[in-house]
C-alpha cells in the first residue's frame, strides 16, 4: 500500500507522559472528523484543530510508495544510531492509514512506534504506545492503551464513561484557541476537582519547536 504524508521532522515529543522524548514525527494526511478547509470546521465533529493536515506538500511529506520507503525515511529523519529510535505516528488520522506493513516495517528499522488518534479507529495491535484523545461527539472504540490525552474543555463529554475505560495515564489538556488562557485555569481546576488526571501542556509549542 502507499501512504500520504503530510510532513515528517525530527523533534522533541511535545505532550503527554513521553514529553521531552526525541522523535520523528509522521503526520499523516487526512482525517475523518473534519475535511481539513477551514470552511468546514463550524460543522465538523471535531472543530479545534490545530494542525494543517491536508495534501503532502509539507517538508518531509510525500507519497510514500511502500512501507519501506516510509520507514527509510524515518530513519533518515532520525539521523544517527539506532538506540532509542521513536516514531510517533499522528496526523490527521493515522489510523486511516496505518497497516501491517507499516509497523512491521518500522519495527525492521528499530523504531518503537507510538501513535496518537482520535481513537475511531481501532489501533493496530503492534503499536508499542497508544495515546487516545477523544473528541465529543464521536464514537470512541479504542478504549484502552497508554494514555488518555483529554483536551479540555470539550462540552458534551462523558467523563465517567471515559474514566471507566482501560489506559494506564489520564492527561488533560488545554484547548489551545482564542480561549488559551481561560482553558489552561479550566483544565487546572479540571485536576483540581479530579486527581485521577495529570495537566499535560504543548512544550514544543511554548518552547518553538515543531
Ligand atoms: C492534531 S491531533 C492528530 C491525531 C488524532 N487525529 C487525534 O486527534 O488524536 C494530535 C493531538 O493534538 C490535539 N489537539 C488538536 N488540536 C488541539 C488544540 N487546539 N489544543 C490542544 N490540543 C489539540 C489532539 O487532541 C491530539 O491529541
Ligand atoms: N513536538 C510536537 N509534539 C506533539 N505531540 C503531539 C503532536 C501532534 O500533533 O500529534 C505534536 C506535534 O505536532 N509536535
Ligand atoms: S481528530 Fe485529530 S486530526 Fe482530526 S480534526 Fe480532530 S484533532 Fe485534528
Ligand atoms: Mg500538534
Amino acid at each position: 500500500m502507499s501512504y500520504a504524508v503530510k510532513e515528517m521532522f525530527l523533534t522533541l515529543q511535545g505532550e503527554g507522559v513521553n514529553a521531552g522524548r526525541r522523535a520523528v514525527f509522521v503526520r499523516f494526511t487526512g482525517c475523518n472528523l473534519w475535511s481539513g478547509r477551514e470552511q468546514d470546521r463550524a460543522t465538523a465533529v471535531c472543530r479545534f484543530c490545530d494542525t494543517d493536515f491536508v495534501g503532502t506538500d509539507g517538508a518531509g511529506g510525500g507519497k510514500f510508495a511502500d512501507a519501506a520507503a516510509l520507514a527509510a525515511a524515518a530513519a533518515d529523519h532520525w539521523g544517527w544510531g539506532r538506540d532509542e529510535r521513536f516514531a510517533v505516528l499522528t496526523g490527521g488520522e493515522p489510523m486511516l492509514q496505518v497497516d501491517d506493513a507499516l509497523v512491521d516495517a518500522l519495527h525492521a528499522a528499530d523504531f518503537t512506534i507510538a501513535i496518537e488518534t482520535n481513537g475511531t479507529v481501532a489501533v493496530h495491535p503492534g503499536i508499542d504506545w497508544v495515546c487516545v484523545s477523544p473528541k465529543a461527539g464521536s464514537a470512541v472504540v479504542q478504549r484502552s492503551g497508554d494514555e488518555l490525552k483529554l483536551v479540555w474543555p470539550q462540552p458534551g463529554t462523558d467523563l465517567e464513561a471515559i474514566e471507566g475505560w482501560d489506559f494506564t495515564h489520564f492527561l488533560v489538556q488545554p484547548m489551545d484557541d482564542a480561549s488559551a488562557v481561560a482553558n489552561q485555569a479550566a483544565a487546572i481546576d479540571f485536576v483540581m476537582f479530579r486527581p485521577k488526571w495529570r495537566l499535560t501542556l504543548q512544550a514544543h509549542k511554548a518552547l518553538g519547536l515543531r
